[in-house]
This record gives structure tokens, C-alpha cells and sequence, in this order.
């Protein structure tokens, strides 16, 4: 019996043997020769380890593209992260942005549903937040070839003149009444604003013109907090509707709002086209432009345009084109401050263009090589949207040997590629002259330089964007020395962009020939 049972114990250990044989030579003959894929098909991008639940957010902190930045240096230039549940990539370099922002741009060409999408653009009717699609395509198309064209900007080109000369005017007054630390913030804000304002409705808003008791500034710096707020629910799903941060109360208050300031601006352009009250010399709004195209009867595009369309393209108007720009002049002004000898070498450069006793047009700063690369230098440090807008990818995609599960989040750390040592020579010193006789440009060509993105999602208002950044910035530092009496504070404070974390108060000193009165005449004569 015992002997028996010894043979049998040694048939099933040969047995198993025999099996575990087998089962060796099938994996390592069929199963593992059979693969159609390589081993690290399958593998992610490397990242720190999420927590359950909150994945990785709790890693963000307080100014996420420098965190960001800091988990690069551990991980390199492609980390994955779970930002709750939602899957991230994080990118930080020019070959990497190359990589999802060119030869792969059309997967990562969506954008994730956020809370800002639906509750504040009008559920993601406007461009900026419209997932990939024929909707997206057609929206893009009327910005590009319609409200964003060379032409229309330059359209605007007195406008922005007109405006800049408007600023320069406040300064100079604040300065005679002997106001010590202008505001400039405050200044550059108004300034972009009424810009922008006059660009899409031909003309500015007082702070009495809102229903609610809000004035028109405060409804923008709200929008902007809301549409840069953290919202939990978006990357810890179960928690959407708890509206833990109340945020989203707070995006429909001021939803209204604004719904009921952009319906004024679309009446008031109906009323006059009705009273054909008209100035037959006024040039083209974008609101006349998107009326025109929704009033043609052979409208070529799928989407027919409708008021919520024409109101969901106002915001993107106001929310992209407003603090991006007043954010890069406060932070290039800031940057001359601390480098005095780079401002004295910029005022020499215009003064020899067109001396002291006349204000800048725009022509004149095309021939300004030096002020153009202190606004490159002012893109490379201080991006004012350091991880550009998320995308998200729309299928399964390889990068680099790495696996990329749909609906990715993608975040462009350009604030980190804008510092990296292996790109720049001394990224941290403020240096115009690196770009001097250099091609690179902010237009993203060589991927170095990105901060209006690139690519299918690229920024659309680039051109826009530059000449305000450019004449007001020139005319600034053309009509006024600048001083500080302190040190300066250059911390950061993250929101829809990023702008210094206290606002920049400075002492502006007249150096024109003379007075402003009399130099304006001159301009009005002229
Ligand atoms: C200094 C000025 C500006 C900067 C730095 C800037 C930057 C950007 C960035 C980083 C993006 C996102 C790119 C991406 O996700 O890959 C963007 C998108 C966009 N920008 Fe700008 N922008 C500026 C001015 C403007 C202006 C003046 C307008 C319009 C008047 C404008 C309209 C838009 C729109 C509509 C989008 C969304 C494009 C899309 O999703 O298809 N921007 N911008």
C-alpha cells in the first residue's frame, strides 16, 4: 500500500513535470515567440507611483509646471501620472513636443471635458475647448481664414495704435499729478481689454453696463478664475457633482452674466445693420464678420452659425486674447527692470529708428530686431500658459517605445523647455541677444520655443497676440524711463495663465522731447 502510494506520489511528480515541460516549451515556442508586438509595446511612460484614489494630484502643488518640471528631472522629458483617474502625460522637451505635437498631432488633437467646457463655453460650443471633430474643424476654419487672417489683424492695426497711445496718455497724466508707483497691471489689463473689446464689438465697455450690478472688469477676472480653476470633480469622477470647490456655481452666475452682456453685443450690431446706421468707413468687427457669414444663405459650412456661437466665439475672444497679452508685457517690463542695461539698450535701438519726439506705429517696431528678442526672451521664461491647454488623445498611440492609452491627458511643460539647460546656455539670465541673428522664433518651427502651441490646436491669434505684446511694450519703454524703489518680487501665481504673483507697481519718468499734448497733435496732424 505505502509502496503504491510512493509509485503513484512519483507518477504525478513525473506527470507534473511532464506538464510544466510542456507548458515551457509552448510559452517559449508559441506564446512567447508569437507576440505581433515588441516587449515594451505595452510599457509606460516611467512616473512616480499614484495613490489610490487621488493617483497623483496630490504632486501638483501650488504652481503645477514647476512640480511638473521638478518630476522631469527625476523621470525625463515623457512622465506618466494619474491625476485621480484620469491618465496624464507630462512632456518637457523640444523632441518630445515634436514627437506629440507633430508626427503624432492628430491623436492628441481633442480636449478632455472639463467642468469650464460645459458650464462656461456654452458645452464646449466655442473653439478653444471643442473636442476634435468635424464641429471643431469647422469652428477652427471661420477663425482661420475669416476672424484671425493677416488682414483682418491687420485691420485693427489703428486700434491697437489708438489704444496704446490711450495707456501711454493715463501714465503720463498719473505721472504729472504726481502719482509715485503707477499701476501697471491695472494699465496693461485695461489696455488688452479694450483691445480685444474693440476687435470682436468695435467698441470699449464701462463698468455700468452690465445687468447684475458687476462691472465688465470684474466679470473677466472672475471668467478667468473660473476657467483656470482646479476642479476635483473633473479628474475624481464620483465627486462631479458634490461641487466640492463650488466652482461650478459659481461658473454659472457668471455664465449668465456674460450671456446676457454678449446678447447686448449681438443686438446692438442687428440693430444697426436694421437702421442701416452704418459709418460706411468703419472697419469690420468680428461680430459683423460671424453676422455676415450667418446671414449668407450659401453658408459652405456644416455648422450654421447661431447667437450661441457667435457668443461662445466672444469669450474665447476675451478669455484667450485678454490676460495672455497683459500677462507677457507685465512680465517682459519686469524683466527690464531687473536688467536695466538691457532697457537702455532697447530705448537706444528705437530712439535711433525714430527719435524722441513722436510716438511708435506699428511699421516701426517690424524694424526693432533688439525689442523682438526681448519678447522672445520674456515667451522663453515666462510662457504666460506654461503647459499650454490640455489636449487629450482620441486612440491608442506608441511614442518613443511607450504605450499611450486613449483618452490621455497631455500637458507641454514650455515653462520647463523655456529652462532647460540642454537647450538654452544660462536659461535662468534674462538674455535677448541669444535670439539676436537667430531664426528661431515663437511660431514653433524647431519645437524650441512653443508658447502659442503648435500645431492643429496651436494658438490661432498668434499674429494678434504679437503686435499688441510688441507696440505696447515698445511704446512703454519708447515714452518712459522706469525705476523700482525694491527689490522685485518674480514669484509666480497659477491660473488660466500665469502671471506674477504681486502686481508690478513702477515709476515711470517722461523722456520724450516734449509734452504729451503736443506730441499727440503732432500725431493727429500727421
Ligand atoms: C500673448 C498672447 C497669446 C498667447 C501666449 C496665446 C497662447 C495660446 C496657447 C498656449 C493656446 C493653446 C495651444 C494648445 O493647446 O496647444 C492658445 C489657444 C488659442 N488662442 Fe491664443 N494666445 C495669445 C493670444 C490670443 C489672441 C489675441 C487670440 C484671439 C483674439 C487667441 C485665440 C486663441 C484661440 C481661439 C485658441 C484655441 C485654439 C484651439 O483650441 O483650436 N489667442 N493660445
Amino acid at each position: 500500500m505505502a509502496s503504491l502510494y510512493v509509485s503513484e506520489i512519483e507518477a504525478a511528480t513525473k506527470g507534473f513535470g511532464i506538464l510544466l515541460i510542456f507548458v515551457f516549451i509552448l510559452y517559449k515556442f508559441l506564446i512567447n515567440k508569437k507576440p505581433s508586438r515588441p516587449d515594451n509595446q505595452l510599457k509606460l511612460p516611467p512616473g512616480p507611483r499614484p495613490w489610490p484614489l487621488v493617483g497623483n494630484l496630490h504632486q501638483l502643488g501650488h504652481l503645477p509646471h514647476q512640480s511638473l518640471a521638478e518630476l522631469a528631472k527625476k523621470y525625463g522629458n515623457i512622465v506618466f501620472l494619474r491625476l485621480g483617474s484620469v491618465p496624464t502625460v507630462v512632456i518637457s522637451s523640444p523632441a518630445m513636443a515634436k514627437e506629440f505635437l507633430k508626427t503624432h498631432d492628430s491623436v492628441f488633437a481633442s480636449r478632455p471635458p472639463v467642468s469650464a467646457a460645459k458650464y462656461l463655453f456654452y458645452d464646449h460650443r466655442d473653439v478653444t475647448f471643442a473636442r476634435y471633430g468635424e464641429y471643431w474643424k469647422q469652428m477652427r476654419k471661420l477663425c482661420t481664414m475669416e476672424l484671425f487672417t493677416v488682414k483682418r489683424t491687420e485691420s485693427f492695426k489703428s486700434v491697437r495704435e489708438e489704444e496704446v497711445i490711450t495707456m501711454v496718455r493715463s501714465i503720463w497724466q498719473q505721472s504729472e499729478e504726481g502719482i509715485h508707483s503707477v499701476d501697471l497691471r491695472g494699465s496693461l489689463s485695461l489696455l488688452t481689454q479694450n483691445i480685444v473689446c474693440r476687435m470682436f464689438s468695435g467698441r470699449t465697455f464701462s463698468d455700468d453696463e452690465l445687468n447684475g450690478g458687476v462691472g465688465f472688469k470684474d466679470m473677466l477676472s472672475e471668467m478667468a478664475a473660473v476657467a483656470g480653476a482646479f476642479v476635483i470633480g473633473d479628474y475624481i469622477r464620483f465627486l462631479e457633482w458634490f461641487d466640492l470647490e463650488g466652482i461650478r456655481r459659481r461658473m454659472r452666475v457668471v455664465q449668465k452674466i456674460f450671456d446676457g452682456f454678449a446678447e447686448k453685443v449681438i443686438d446692438e450690431h442687428i440693430n444697426r445693420r436694421r437702421e442701416k446706421s452704418e459709418d460706411e468707413n468703419r472697419v469690420k468687427d468680428m461680430v459683423d464678420v460671424l453676422l455676415d457669414r450667418a446671414e449668407s444663405e450659401s453658408q459652405s459650412m456644416e455648422v450654421k452659425i447661431s447667437r450661441v456661437h457667435i457668443k461662445a466665439i466672444i469669450l474665447d475672444i476675451l478669455i484667450a486674447g485678454v490676460e495672455t497679452s497683459s500677462t507677457t508685457i507685465e512680465w517682459a517690463m519686469s524683466e527690464l527692470l531687473k536688467n536695466p542695461h538691457v532697457l537702455e539698450k532697447a530705448q537706444q535701438e528705437i530712439e535711433s529708428l525714430v527719435g524722441r519726439d513722436r510716438f511708435l506705429v506699428e511699421k516701426d517696431v517690424t524694424s526693432c530686431e533688439y525689442l523682438r528678442c526681448i519678447v522672445r526672451e520674456t515667451f522663453r521664461l515666462h510662457p504666460p500658459v506654461p503647459l499650454l491647454l490640455p489636449h487629450e488623445s482620441m486612440e491608442v498611440c506608441f511614442v518613443d517605445g511607450y504605450y499611450i492609452p486613449p483618452k490621455t491627458m497631455l500637458l507641454v511643460n514650455v515653462w520647463a523647455m523655456g529652462r532647460d539647460e540642454n537647450v538654452w546656455a544660462d536659461p535662468l539670465q534674462f538674455n535677448p541677444e541669444r535670439f539676436m541673428g537667430k531664426t528661431t522664433d515663437v511660431k514653433g518651427q524647431d519645437f524650441e520655443l512653443i508658447p502659442f502651441g503648435t500645431g492643429r490646436r496651436g494658438c490661432p491669434g498668434i499674429s494678434m497676440g504679437l503686435s499688441i505684446v510688441e507696440l505696447a511694450l515698445a511704446e512703454l519703454i519708447h515714452c518712459f524711463d522706469w525705476s523700482v524703489e525694491c527689490e522685485l518680487n518674480m514669484d509666480e501665481f497659477f491660473g488660466i495663465t500665469v502671471p506674477k504673483k504681486f502686481p508690478l507697481f513702477s515709476r515711470p519718468s517722461w523722456r520724450m522731447s516734449k509734452k504729451y499734448d503736443s506730441i499727440f497733435d503732432i500725431k493727429k496732424s500727421g
